[in-house]
């Protein structure tokens, strides 16, 4: 967990040439991309945050897209993301047991895509004014963050903001939004921001695990009864995206729009 945070703050250290042959607005391009906010050309306010967003599975599909520089980059993220995505799937296996569902339920095509983002966020000469990313809640199913040791995400407990501190060679796991459709609203997506510090840079490594494009996603059938009717209408899993960054900029819930009203 430690390389991972060393290789990705050399990745943002490296010059500006080198990161930016990798920068692109393109929303559609997904292969390797440097952003800087969210969605720096349609935004109304900017965050204070570069990222670098891959997929990761599988790993010969992908890995040759990556950085070469740092040169540790492929090294250290190739061994990383199978791990991850294997304690992810652990997790989601609990998760499919506390719920009661069949076994195996989030394995194959709802868990087959894998998302990593290395997000950066420098020095901010007053954090009052902005944020590193504004609240959110992760669309995909759930998410496994190395947050590193300097704080800045806080999660909305209770009706206020909660500064989430850092616990040496720990992940954050968030439950998604569209966990929350699949389980009927029995879990519930985590909303939360990063804040933005005056003297010190904070490097995180977040990866998501994610349905493949074409499933449908709904609520799971054994999840709905007379007494509990489907909370969430289905969709097509690569059709949610758009669904949640239209939501997203707008400061609106994309789960709002799927919910079903009796
Ligand atoms: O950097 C962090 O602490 C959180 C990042 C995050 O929320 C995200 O990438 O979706
Ligand atoms: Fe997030």
């Amino acid at each position: 967990m430690k390389d991972a945070l060393v290789v990705a703050k050399e990745f943002f250290d490296l010059p500006v040439e080198e990161k930016e042959r990798f920068y692109s607005e393109d929303p559609n391009l997904i292969s390797c991309v440097v952003k800087t906010s969210i969605d720096f050309p349609k935004e109304k306010f900017h965050f204070w945050r570069d990222t670098l967003r891959h997929r990761t599975h599988p790993l010969e599909d992908h890995i040759h897209l990556w950085p070469e520089n740092p040169a540790r980059y492929r090294e250290v993220f190739g061994p990383y993301s199978v791990e991850v995505r294997n304690l992810g799937l652990r997790i989601l296996d609990l998760i499919c047991e506390g719920l009661g569902l069949e076994s195996g339920y989030f394995r194959g095509p709802l868990s087959e895509g894998q998302l990593m983002l290395v997000n950066h966020y420098p020095p901010c000469p007053d954090p009052t004014l902005v944020l590193g990313l504004p609240k959110h809640g992760d669309p995909h199913l759930i998410t496994l963050l190395n947050q590193g040791g300097v704080p800045g995400l806080q999660v909305w407990k209770d009706e206020q903001w909660v500064m989430v501190e850092p616990i040496p060679n720990a992940f954050v796991v968030n439950i998604n939004h569209m966990l929350q459709i699949i389980s009927n609203g029995k879990l519930r997506s985590a909303y939360h921001r990063v804040v933005t510090s005056s003297n010190v840079a904070r490097t995180t490594v977040a990866c998501f695990i994610l349905p493949s494009k074409d499933i449908l996603i709904e609520p799971a059938k054994s999840l709905v009864t007379e007494l509990r009717p489907p909370l969430y209408e289905s969709f097509i899993s690569g059709d949610f995206e758009s669904i949640y960054i239209n939501h997203t900029h707008e400061g609106k819930d994309p789960l709002e729009h799927l919910m079903i009203r009796s």
